[in-house]
Formats: C-alpha cells, sequence, structure tokens
C-alpha cells in the first residue's frame, strides 16, 4: 500500500486537515493517510497555547472515528523532542516494510523545504506530495519524487479556531462534531470561561 504522511500539531485538529486527508486519500493513488502528531516542530518555539499531547491524540481519534482509509500516527509522541520528519519516515518505513511512504505538505511549508531536516533524503528514499495553501502559488515544481495535488483550500487554521473558541465564538461547523463536543466538555481552549 502507498501511504500519505500528514504531520502536525493538530491543535486542535479542524476540517481543513480533515477535508485534506479525505480528499488526497480519496483522488490520489494514495491507499490511506495516516495523520501523524507532532508534540513540537523543530521550526517552530514551544508555544503555552499547546495543550498536552494526549488531549491531541483523543480529538484526533474522535475526527477520524473508523473512517477508512485514515489513520492515525502517534509514534513521534515517543521520540526525543523536537522529533523530525525524516527520522518518523524510516521508522515508519522500517516498521511497516510492505507499505511505501510519502510525506504530504502543504505549499507554504514547501516554500521552506530545504530548511527541513535532510530534506533532499525525504524526497529521494520517499517523495512528497504538496498541496496549495492559501497566499502560497504552488507554481511549477519540476524535482523528481515531488507531485502537486490541487486538493481544494479551506483557509483556516487551528490559531484561528483557538482564538474564536477562547471569545466565545461557535466554531461547531469549523471542527468535526465530536471534536468540537469534546472541547466544549472540557472547557479546552478557554471555552466555559
Ligand atoms: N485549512 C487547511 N487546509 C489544508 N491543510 C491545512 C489547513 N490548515 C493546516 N493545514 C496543514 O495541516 C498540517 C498540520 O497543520 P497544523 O496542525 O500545524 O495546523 P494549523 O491549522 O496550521 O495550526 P496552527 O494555526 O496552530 O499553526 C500542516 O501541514 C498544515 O500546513
Ligand atoms: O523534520 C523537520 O525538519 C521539520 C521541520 C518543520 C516541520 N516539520 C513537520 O511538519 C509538520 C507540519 O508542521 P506545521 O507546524 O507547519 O504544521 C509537522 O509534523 C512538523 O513536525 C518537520
Amino acid at each position: 500500500m502507498i501511504i500519505g504522511v500528514l504531520g502536525g500539531s493538530f491543535n486542535p485538529v479542524h476540517i481543513g486537515h480533515m477535508m485534506l486527508a479525505s480528499y488526497i486519500q480519496q483522488f490520489t493513488d494514495l491507499d490511506e493517510v495516516w495523520l501523524s502528531l507532532s508534540p513540537l516542530n523543530p521550526l517552530k518555539a514551544g508555544s503555552d497555547e499547546l495543550i498536552p499531547d494526549l488531549i491531541r491524540l483523543k480529538m484526533l481519534e474522535l475526527a477520524i472515528g473508523n473512517t477508512s482509509g485514515l489513520n492515525i500516527c502517534d509514534y513521534e509522541l515517543s521520540m526525543p523532542r523536537p522529533s523530525y520528519t525524516i527520522n518518523t519516515l524510516h521508522y515508519l518505513a522500517k516498521r511497516y516494510p510492505r507499505h511505501n511512504f510519502k510525506l504530504i505538505i502543504g505549499s507554504d511549508n514547501w516554500k521552506i523545504f530545504d530548511q527541513w531536516k535532510d530534506h533532499e533524503a525525504i524526497i529521494s528514499e520517499f517523495g512528497v506530495i504538496v498541496y496549495p495553501r492559501p497566499g502560497y502559488p504552488v507554481g511549477t515544481i519540476y524535482d523528481d519524487g515531488v507531485d502537486v495535488v490541487n486538493a481544494p483550500m479551506a483557509d483556516i487554521s487551528s490559531t484561528f479556531i483557538r482564538k474564536a473558541l477562547a471569545r466565545g465564538w461557535s466554531m461547531n461547523y469549523f471542527l468535526p462534531q465530536g471534536v468540537y463536543d469534546y472541547i466544549i466538555k472540557n472547557n479546552l481552549y478557554g471555552t466555559g470561561s
């Protein structure tokens, strides 16, 4: 099987992530998409807003449920921090030798991909799928091992959702229902205060 790996902090996972994962899984030759929970992006400083790993994992589980073709990878939670994507891909390739893994990244990350650890090895050993993000036109990419997927864009982010929740706005249409209910029930992101 060909598995696409979509990494993120998922703080919280929102419908933009889910639309993308669902689109790529169904409209490309990937068999599955695995959402890989990243405890800390190596290029971002830790933030107070990052809620505990296990709560973010729980929300991913609620978002995916038993959707066929979508899965969760929690390997990075047990890794030293920050966890680098190349290490995760090497681990997955060793752990699941019958699968081929490809990395899925947005055009925002593609722009700074040369700052990622062993970015050339990620392309040559695994391959990368780039999808468009608002404000970051993909243009034409000639690199072997890099494909572009024209997935539909939803211009929302976890940052926007955290801010809106903290202000008491309803984000029920921006989050998978189970995730929204869980946030409200547990007073996460400043809700209920
Ligand atoms: N609306 C969206 N549509 C498609 N991809 C998205 C969307 N939002 C984020 N992503 C991508 O999903 C991956 C995981 O994202 P991440 O968890 O950092 O979410 P985020 O919404 O960008 O978070 P934050 O606002 O906290 O930085 C990243 O590659 C990111 O570019
Ligand atoms: O391995 C790296 O050098 C590296 C550098 C920057 C980002 N990443 C990963 O890219 C994914 C998306 O990160 P983000 O914060 O832009 O959503 C997440 O899984 C990060 O761990 C990985």
